[in-house]
């Protein structure tokens, strides 16, 4: 077993240096994105399934708590944590439906939709970027793999952050990195404080 857990560890470290090569120019560009929004007084939306679904409310978190150093709060808002919306869409809609609708209340222009999933094929994701287009949002999309349906909607104003593996736990290991290196940037970008 503990060869199992070894492998573990190393397919994980080589898929981070795979993505060390392949992501920075994405992130910063995802940064300076997510920047631009918040600094126009604009907001950003989460959403993903899953492990990814953890992912969108661990980035909403650190905008409307922190990341690492004291500032203001910024806003975002997970669609993934409102049970009895997420559950009345899917019992009376689909559960295709649940971001979407929520992204057609919730978003306007300027805002951001961060879009999360490994294998950029989750229908109700997709769904979400489509109504965040009609509402004039750009789209931050991390993915996997070949970035699935997800990659063709996106535009030149948009971010693909892919982290290039098959396997969704590493690609999940990667999306969380590039979750704390968007939090980095920002906060670095909007607060600077003195190189300690
Ligand atoms: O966390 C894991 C696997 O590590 C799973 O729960 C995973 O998130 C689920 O299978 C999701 O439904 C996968 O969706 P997606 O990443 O392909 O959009
Ligand atoms: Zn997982």
């Amino acid at each position: 077993m503990l060869s199992r857990i070894e492998e573990s560890f190393k397919e994980s470290i080589q898929t981070k240096i795979a993505a060390a090569e392949a992501m920075p120019p994405a992130i910063e560009k995802a940064a300076q994105m997510m920047v631009q929004c918040l600094l126009s007084g604009n907001k950003i939306l989460t959403c993903g399934n899953g492990g990814s679904a953890g992912d969108a409310q661990h980035f909403s978190s650190e905008l409307l708590n922190r990341f690492e150093q004291e500032r203001p709060s910024l806003p975002a808002i997970a669609l993934t944590t409102d049970s009895s919306t997420i559950t009345s869409i899917a019992n009376d809609y689909s559960y295709d439906e649940i971001f979407s609708k929520q992204v057609r209340a919730l978003g306007n222009s300027g805002d951001i939709l961060l879009a999360i999933s490994t294998s950029g094929q989750s229908r109700n994701v997709i769904k979400a970027m489509e109504a965040a287009l009609s509402r004039d949002m750009t789209i931050v999309a991390l993915t996997g793999k070949d970035g699935g349906e997800m990659a063709g909607l996106l535009g030149p104003n948009d971010a693909e952050v892919r982290v290039p593996s098959t396997r969704t736990a590493r690609i999940q290991e990667v999306h969380l990195l590039a979750i704390h290196c968007l939090c980095d940037l920002i906060d670095r970008t909007l607060f600077p404080q003195d190189e300690e």
